[in-house]
């Protein structure tokens, strides 16, 4: 059996010394195509950026295995993105292959044309001279989906990849994610549709601060789970204390 790609054991992130998730630990295999599910504020974005080092304040242990920095895409929340930059839709997508090519590094004619051919990908064929500011919020989510098919990453995180974008949008971003799945490519995505997470999505890790269930997804989301979960979040103090360690029975 291969062994699990990123393993989080008793993975605790606090803002303020005031936790968001705590105690959460399981493991993405590789391969596997997760969503992460919960109600607004469980911590599910919070966990994210854990993942990706972005947070200083966490206990426990995130082991990303052999994995370096590169081999992971993310995808912020589009709140988190910042599009009034002069960009053109080229240059984003060219951002994808920025360690391929260096700061100050000429991109060669393949990377060009891989990012012309990720672009056909998303719908997007004849986008490249468009300033981004320019583009409806679903044209430029699709721009971010040819940067990370640029990228060529190992683990693929997505944070709400589909709010604020339309069914067709949705329909063929999807696709792609199918896609980097049957390359065998470790993909995480942050969803709140539920139907959309049982149609697509094998794994699912239910997060309510802690771990309400993590593995396939029709044991996961039960009508019990759910409901735990909404109860857990909703109960949630948000200036509750980091958790004291357990008192060890003969201690
Ligand atoms: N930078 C921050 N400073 C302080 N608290 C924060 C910060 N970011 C998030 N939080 C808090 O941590 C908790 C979890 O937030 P997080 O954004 O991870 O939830 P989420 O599940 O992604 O929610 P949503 O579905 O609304 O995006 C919330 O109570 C939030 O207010």
């Amino acid at each position: 059996m291969s062994m699990p790609m990123i393993t989080l054991d008793n993975v605790t992130v606090t803002y303020n010394r005031h936790p968001a998730v705590h105690h959460v630990s399981g493991c993405f295999e590789p391969g596997s195509l997760t969503a992460i599910a919960g109600s607004n504020g469980a911590g599910k974005s919070t966990l994210l950026k854990a993942m990706m080092g972005e947070l200083s304040s966490v206990e426990g242990t995130i082991d990303r295995g052999d994995l370096l920095v590169r081999d992971f895409g993310y995808l912020p929340q589009a709140a988190d993105i910042d599009r009034h930059f002069p960009l053109s839709v080229a240059d984003t997508v060219m951002l994808g292959a920025w360690r391929e090519v260096g700061a100050f590094g000429g991109a060669t004619r393949a990377v060009v044309d891989r990012a012309r051919q990720a672009l056909v990908a998303v719908g997007l064929a004849g986008f490249e001279k468009r300033d981004i500011g320019s583009l409806s919020v679903g044209q430029f989510q699709r721009v971010l989906f040819a940067r990370l098919l640029l990228q060529d990453a190992k683990v693929i995180i997505l944070d709400e990849p589909f709010t604020a974008i339309d069914a067709r949008t949705t329909h063929d971003l999807l696709a792609i994610i199918r896609r980097w799945h049957q390359e065998a490519r470790t993909v995480i995505a942050v969803l709140h549709d539920f139907d959309q997470v049982r149609a697509y999505f094998p794994q699912t890790l239910l997060l309510a601060r802690k771990v309400i269930g993590w593995g396939p997804t029709e044991e996961v989301l039960t009508k019990e789970n759910l409901l735990h979960a909404k109860a857990m979040t909703e109960d949630w103090d948000d200036q509750a204390g980091v958790c004291e360690a357990p008192v060890l029975e003969g201690s």
